[in-house]
Order: C-alpha cells, then structure tokens, then sequence
C-alpha cells in the first residue's frame, strides 16, 4: 500500500498505530483481576514524565495496522477488549470499536481525555493528566476516575478533577509505580479520611504479567 493512501486510512481511523496487543488480567480499578485483550495504540503527545510505556509515543514507530485484523485477534482471545496506548483518543475511534461491537466485544477504553471522545464504549476509564487536560464532556460519562499519585499536590488536582466528573463515576486513587514506596501510606491515609476514594494498585506488575 501506498504511504499516502496510508496515512489517509490512519486518518480515517481504519488503520492505527499498533503497538501490541496481549491477553492478561485487567491490573488496575474497578476491573481488576478480569481477563481481557489489550489493545495497545501508539501515539501521545501528553508526556507525563512518569510514563511506564513512553514507547508508545511515538506514533511513526509502530506499524499502520487495519482495523479488521486487529478485531479478529482480539475476539479469538476475549469478549472484553481493553483500548490503551499511548493516548488512544489522538485517533478515530469509531471503527475499531464499531467493528468490536458487531463481534459482540465489551470495549473499555484507558484514556487521559486529552482529545475528543470517538467510538463507543461500555466502560471509559479516565485518568486525567494536569499537563493536557481532560475536554469537558467526559467527564459526564466517564465509569471511573483514576488519578495517579506522584506527589502530595496530586491530592489536590485529584479533587479537582472528582468534582467535575457524574454522580456515578467510582473514584480511585492509584500509586505513581516508581513513588510507591513513599506515597502509598499517604494514599491508604487519604483514603480513610476521604472514603468516597478507593485505592487501585497496578496489580499486574505485582503478579508479572503484561
Ligand atoms: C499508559 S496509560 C495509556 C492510556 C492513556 N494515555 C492514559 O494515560 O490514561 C494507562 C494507564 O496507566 C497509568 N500510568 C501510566 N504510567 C504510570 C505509572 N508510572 N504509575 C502508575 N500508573 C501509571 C495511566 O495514568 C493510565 O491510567
Ligand atoms: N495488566 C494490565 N492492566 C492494565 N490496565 C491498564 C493498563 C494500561 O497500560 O493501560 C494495563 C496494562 O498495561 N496491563
Ligand atoms: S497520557 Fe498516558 S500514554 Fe500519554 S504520557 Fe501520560 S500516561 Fe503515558
Ligand atoms: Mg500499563
């Protein structure tokens, strides 16, 4: 195929930028400890300095790959599909996840909200970054709201962002990994103060699965 031709299908959202995809155990809130396929689209222009997969960034350095063929590999393994990154929102989402719903997939998605929301999605998981912030309609239909903890002013931004979100939308409080030592105690502390928080560990690191 053509590079131009290409590029105007990673436009339109029927090819993306595949990083990887692997079935394991969701790791982190309110699913945790279920099987899912990961996803895992590359391109973010976010850049938390704390990233655990600045691999993905680059865009350019992972394969055009087409919609199609990424479905079929993820409905073989599961009927949950998990869509990561990277910062999936930077493409299309409709395809991928209008040819998901057809094969009868539950789709989340692992978003910092930082762009527009495509696609359509049966659990929205926002993680939202002070850097590039959220766009304003997410937060009405965000699940779950997981803010990372790096320092102790993520407390503050996580309160800020927990106002903004629905009614509905389960709170958690997640360890920045590499700072965990030193924040944990003050997050499990929080959490006792603040019960409408919970905590979100990234289970998957603890059990050394992907
Ligand atoms: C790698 S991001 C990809 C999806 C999207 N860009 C986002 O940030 O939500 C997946 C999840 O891992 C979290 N995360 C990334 N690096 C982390 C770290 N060092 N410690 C804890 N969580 C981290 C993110 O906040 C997000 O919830
Ligand atoms: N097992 C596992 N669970 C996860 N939950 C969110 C992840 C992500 O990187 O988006 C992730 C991941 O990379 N692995
Ligand atoms: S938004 Fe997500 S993928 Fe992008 S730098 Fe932050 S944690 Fe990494
Ligand atoms: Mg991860």
């Amino acid at each position: 195929m053509k590079e131009q031709e290409m590029n105007e299908l990673v436009e339109q959202g029927k090819m993306l930028p595949l990083m990887e995809e692997f079935y394991t155990i969701q790791g982190e809130g309110f699913h945790k400890g279920t099987a899912a396929y990961f996803i895992r689209v590359g391109g973010c222009d976010v850049g938390c300095h704390w990233c655990d997969v600045k691999e993905s960034w680059n865009a350019k350095l992972h394969p055009p790959t087409g919609v199609e063929t990424i479905v079929g590999n993820a409905v073989k393994h599961s009927k949950t599909v998990v869509v990561t990154g990277g910062e999936p929102l930077t493409w299309n989402m409709e395809p991928l996840t209008s040819s998901l719903k057809e094969k009868g997939a539950k789709i989340h998605i692992e978003t910092s909200g930082a762009y527009p929301v495509t696609g359509t999605w049966d659990w929205i998981c926002l993680s939202p970054k002070k850097i590039k912030l959220p766009t304003p309609e997410i937060y009405q239909i965000a699940n779950e709201l997981k803010v990372i903890i790096f320092n102790k002013h993520d407390f503050q931004f996580a309160e800020e962002q927990a106002a903004q979100v629905n009614e509905n939308c389960i709170l958690y409080l997640q360890p920045e990994w590499s700072n965990r030592e030193k924040m944990m105690p003050l997050i499990v502390e929080y959490v006792m103060q603040n019960p409408k928080w919970k905590v979100s560990l990234q289970t998957h690191k603890y059990l050394n699965i992907p």
